[in-house]
């Protein structure tokens, strides 16, 4: 493999680009079916990543692919992956899927699914996928392996499970497995699978090919590299310089808002009240009892079902958070860095999901570690959208900020704020609103909370097909269920709905009109707006950037570059795809 580590980045990062204009998915060797499923699905051009990725799984390498969130990861396993199936389908005398693609929740796995399932109706070819959750009866597991499928999309929980139930056995894993994808391999051994991956580990063939997507680098992509890979290709994408790696989009632009605990409402209130962010805002908070208390609380300034503001809570935090606090005590950086969480059951709402649409993502409550905020981060910014980031950080969260923007490399960049001070809110307009969210605030009492989620869990229950059949038997249980309290559902008072001319400053009335102008300078105002746009992200098109209450945010020093380690560990900028 020819490599070049002597060219300064801008070169490289010069050529990578032209690239990228000239490359398409043909010259990867990419199967006429797949490109055509592509178009249909409005992509034209692969992402760098998938530049890479692609042409390297195809010839049956092992891979170890670590790209910013949103980068595409899933095409540039998906699309190989497919396409090596393709060519196999006719050998059917399997015991086992031929492809494993684990994923660390639920939710992703049904967004894997959907995207295979997809590809493979739109390229018209005789293959079968499946998912399964360990939540499944043994008897829906074995109707869903017979066949076998040619892919199985899981989480790694369901594997053991699959050979206790006696539904798969080890050695057809043995005599079958062909291509193994570990996907958001970051997560994986954090969220608790390690026994469960080192359940099956024994019995994947040396044939078989493996791959490991993640976002962020660890100590346990590590150790699952060492776990399933023998003689992988790392591929690491972009590196800024010889710094650390930027592992957020350059198409995020992060801020940060100093403020205390009790006025994080009051500040959420100001910034979408004054419409200082743009649609769609998709608002992160710790636990589900704080998303329940921001969502009531926006709901009596804003009309419900709108779904211009999203409210999710990563769950993990909180058990995150309780480890952490527990060994706080002996060693409170390391612990946090350190900290394990052992998870029931697959959950995690957020983590590689991806939203449609996202251009904000507002931390009301900082995540407890550096990977949680890249994760979070990562849900707008995909693909070659725009987004931007705002994090409320209290006193109590200076630390896990600190140790995000060291993660993110700030302090080795000391004259670039990665994440600069939000200066577009001023203090008199958040001021100007204290009154009415201190007021609003009062309504929203832990019994309204507790309510709120009651008669969430009732529709939910109400709404389950799995539930239909039991209603049926008892339709008692299903009364008491309609009737019991409904919560009223009240329009916000009017007096709520607008702010007052004379509450606004100035300032805060300028502002708003250029992140009003910006959206339409962009585009962003069609909320259906899909990505895949190849629109590039102007600098100076972006009011967050152009435009300052206070003082203009620093510019962020910015360069593009793609690095790869041979299996050694050693790095490389990537000069010529085709000479690997
Ligand atoms: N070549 C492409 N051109 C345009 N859009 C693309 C391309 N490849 C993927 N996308 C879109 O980009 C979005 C993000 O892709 P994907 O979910 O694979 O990102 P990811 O790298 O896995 O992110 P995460 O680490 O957060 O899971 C998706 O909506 C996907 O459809």
């Amino acid at each position: 493999m020819a490599e070049s580590m002597e060219k300064p980045p801008k070169d490289i990062a010069r050529k990578e680009e032209e690239e990228e204009e000239e490359q398409s998915f043909e010259e990867l060797g990419l199967d006429p079916r797949l490109i055509r499923a592509l178009i249909k699905k409005g992509i034209e051009k692969p992402t760098p990543i998938q530049l890479v990725a692609i042409p390297l799984i195809l010839e049956g390498k092992d891979v170890v692919a670590r790209a910013k969130t949103g980068s595409g990861k899933t095409f540039a396993y998906l699309l190989p992956l497919l396409q090596k199936l393709f060519a196999a389908s006719g050998s059917k005398n399997k015991l086992a899927p031929s492809a494993f693609i684990l994923v660390p929740t639920r939710e992703l796995c049904q967004q894997v699914y959907t995207e295979v399932s997809s590809l493979i109706e739109l390229c018209r070819v005789q293959l079968k996928v499946v998912q399964l959750t360990s939540s499944m009866p043994a008897s829906d597991l074995r109707t869903a392996l017979a066949g076998p499928p040619d892919i199985l999309v899981s989480t790694p929980a369901c594997i053991p499970k699959c050979f206790s139930a006696g539904v798969l056995q080890p050695a057809s894993i043995n005599g079958s497995l062909e291509i193994l994808v570990l996907d958001e391999a970051d997560l994986l051994l954090s969220y608790g699978y390690e026994d469960d991956i080192k359940a099956f580990t024994a019995h994947i063939p040396k044939r078989c090919q493996c791959l490991l997507m993640s976002a962020t680098s660890s100590g346990d992509v590590e150790k699952l590299k060492k776990l399933i890979l023998h003689n992988a290709f790392i591929l690491t994408l972009p590196e800024v310089g010889d710094i650390k790696d930027e592992v957020i989009p350059k198409n995020v632009q992060q801020f940060w808002i100093s403020c205390s605990g009790r006025d994080k409402l009051l500040y959420i209130l100001a910034l979408l009240k004054l419409e200082l962010v743009q649609k769609k805002v998709l608002i992160f908070t710790n636990t589900i009892d704080m998303g329940y208390r921001v969502k009531l609380f926006l709901e009596k300034e804003f009309n419900a079902g709108l779904f211009d503001y999203l409210i999710a809570t990563d769950d993990s935090q909180t058990k995150e958070k309780e480890e952490a606090n527990v060994e706080s005590n002996a060693e409170p950086r390391k612990s946090r860095k350190h900290t394990k969480q052992k998870l029931d059951s697959e959950f995690g709402v957020v983590r590689g999901i991806d939203f449609k649409n996202v251009h904000t993502v507002i931390n009301f409550e900082m995540p407890q570690s550096a990977a949680g905020y890249v994760h979070r981060i990562g849900r707008t910014g995909r693909a070659y959208n725009t987004g931007s980031s705002i994090s409320l950080v209290s006193s109590d969260e200076m630390e896990v900020f600190e140790e995000i923007k060291y993660f993110l490399g700030e302090d080795e960049n000391k004259d670039s704020n990665l994440i600069s001070p939000f200066s577009l809110l001023s203090k008199n307009a958040v001021e100007s609103l204290r009154y009415r969210a201190e007021d609003v605030a009062k309504s929203v009492t832990k019994v309204a909370v507790r309510e709120s989620r009651a008669q969430d869990l009732r529709n939910e229950i109400l709404n389950s097909e799995k539930l239909k059949a039991h209603f049926e038997v008892n339709p008692r249980d299903l009364d008491l269920l309609k009737h019991d309290k409904v919560l009223s559902k009240k329009p916000p008072a009017p007096h709520l709905r607008d702010v007052p001319d004379y509450l606004l400053d100035p300032t805060t009335q300028e502002a708003s009109k250029f992140v009003k102008l910006a959206r339409a300078a962009m585009g962003n105002t069609n909320p259906a707006r899909r990505g895949g746009s190849k629109r590039k992200f102007k600098k100076n098109k972006d009011p967050l950037k152009t435009f300052s209450a206070e003082s203009q945010a620093p510019k962020r020093a910015r360069n593009g570059g793609m690095k790869r380690e041979d299996k050694d560990g050693n790095s490389h900028k990537h000069k010529n795809r085709k000479s690997s």
